[in-house]
């Protein structure tokens, strides 16, 4: 097991560049099993969740190479239909191979998905909508074998709008027979993003980003290059770094955009901001105000995903701050570690209320997902002494150089592995 070790109080300074979307690379890969050949993804990063997701895709038959950021994928020989359950369960877009495999061979056997563990994350979504293109699918000894002689467009309404349910159903759709129309879709960007993966692979989605998604099949697809989408959530990351330790930095190779709810509560919290299309400046206030509240909503609500890195922001902001989960059960995993640095929260079901103190003190704590254990960096970069972060392998999900990143922007950090 690993460690990150921090020294805390020194203010971040300097220019982070943002590296491809986790939450659009995997569904996109899964993707590129729906036809035969060679596609190359550029801006691809490289942390675990990437290459358990390239096992996946080797253990179908593709054959996948990596050179810096780009990853050529041939997936001619990709006719598998069955994934062990030791890889479904390493992540939680390992389930987005179900539209894929299904589309491409009428087959698939799976078993549920791991990901991160933030309360229940059933998949009836998934299964029901799947049902409805006409997929029959059996769960036996764990496993869900899923077949479909034959995909077919329908009008379908998600009554909750999953990003991983659209991302199954635009994979089964763009190669079913007819028109598929979802409403209630999911509208992160991470979804537009793979609907114009998909576009390039000859697909034909329309209105990806917005609720209403229109899908015709196709009977073929071509293999397609594109380059993937920047990682609003690590953009956030550092932002909140910077915000946390009085900091003045800028991030790059991002799109403000994506995070306009984000950038809002920075704003509230007396940062100075200043955006142009492709990067954004924070400048600090010696101690963060409190921001009120915050309240996670789907997209363009403000990300779940960003929740516990603004819960340990906010420890030492004047004030006090109430943070509402709404899309996850059991998303406060970071409270009782931040608690034994100092921090005053207490939640109540969905609810966290932050009082924000003077200051943390460093001491060892545990991460035990993955925005959580950055959440643990964060605090750790503001408290005072030395902070040692347990397990940071959960951060290694979806973070590529973070302590590299974090100590060229002048922190003191060193990871052990
Ligand atoms: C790999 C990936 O892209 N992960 C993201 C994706 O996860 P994921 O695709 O799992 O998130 P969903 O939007 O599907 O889930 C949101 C909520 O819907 C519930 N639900 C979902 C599906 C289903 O069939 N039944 C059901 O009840 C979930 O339990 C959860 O409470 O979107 C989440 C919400 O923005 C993000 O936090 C994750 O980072
Ligand atoms: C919850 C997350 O990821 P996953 O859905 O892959 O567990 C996340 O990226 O914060």
């Amino acid at each position: 097991m690993g460690k990150i070790i921090v020294n805390g109080g020194i203010p971040l300074a300097g220019d982070v560049r943002i590296h491809g979307a986790k939450n659009a690379v995997l569904p996109i890969l899964a993707a590129t099993v729906m036809v035969g050949g060679v596609h190359i993804i550029h801006n691809c990063p490289d942390f675990s969740d990437v290459v358990i997701t390239i096992e996946i895709l080797k253990s179908l038959g593709a054959k996948v190479t990596r050179d810096g950021n780009t990853l050529t994928v041939d997936t001619s020989g990709a006719l598998g239909n069955f994934i062990p359950e030791h890889l479904m369960r390493k992540l939680r877009s390992s389930v987005i191979f179900m539209g894929a495999v299904l589309a491409r061979n009428n087959e698939a056997k799976i078993s549920t998905p791991g990901g991160c563990e933030l309360g229940p994350r059933p998949i009836d979504l998934h299964l029901k909508t799947l049902a409805q293109l006409g997929a029959e699918i059996k769960e036996e000894h764990g496993y869900l074998i899923c077949k479909a002689e034959k995909l077919t467009g329908k009008i379908i309404h998600l009554d909750f709008p999953s990003v991983g349910a659209t991302e199954n159903l635009l994979l089964a759709a763009a190669m079913a027979d007819g028109e598929t129309v979802i409403s209630n879709a999911a509208r992160e960007p991470e979804i537009d993003d793979l609907a114009c993966f998909l576009n390039n692979m000859g697909a034909d989605v329309q209105g990806a980003g917005t609720s209403t998604i229109k899908i015709v099949g196709k009977k073929e697809l071509v293999p397609a290059q594109y380059t993937v989408m920047p990682d609003r959530i690590v953009a956030a990351t550092y932002l909140c770094a910077a915000a946390a330790t009085g900091g003045e930095v800028t991030v790059t190779h991002m799109c403000p955009e994506h995070i306009s709810a984000v950038l809002s509560v920075l704003a509230d919290c007396g940062c100075y901001l200043f955006s142009t299309e492709d990067t954004v400046l924070l400048k600090a206030p010696k101690r963060l105000l409190a921001p009120g509240s915050i309240k996670t909503m789907p997209y363009p609500g403000f990300p779940t995903d960003a929740q516990s890195l603004f819960l340990a922001m906010l420890c030492c902001a004047d004030g006090t701050s109430i943070i509402t989960e709404t899309i996850f059960e059991s998303r406060f995993k970071p409270v009782p570690e931040l608690c034994r640095m100092g921090a005053k929260i207490s939640v109540d079901g969905r609810v966290a209320v932050v009082c924000g103190t003077e200051r943390l003190s460093g001491t060892e704590v545990n991460a035990s997902d993955l925005r959580g254990g950055a959440a643990l960096v964060i605090a750790a970069l503001m408290a005072d002494g030395t902070t040692v972060i347990n397990t940071p392998e959960f951060i290694d999900r979806g973070y590529e150089n973070f302590e590299a990143n974090l100590a060229q922007l002048g922190a003191d950090i060193i990871r052990y592995r």
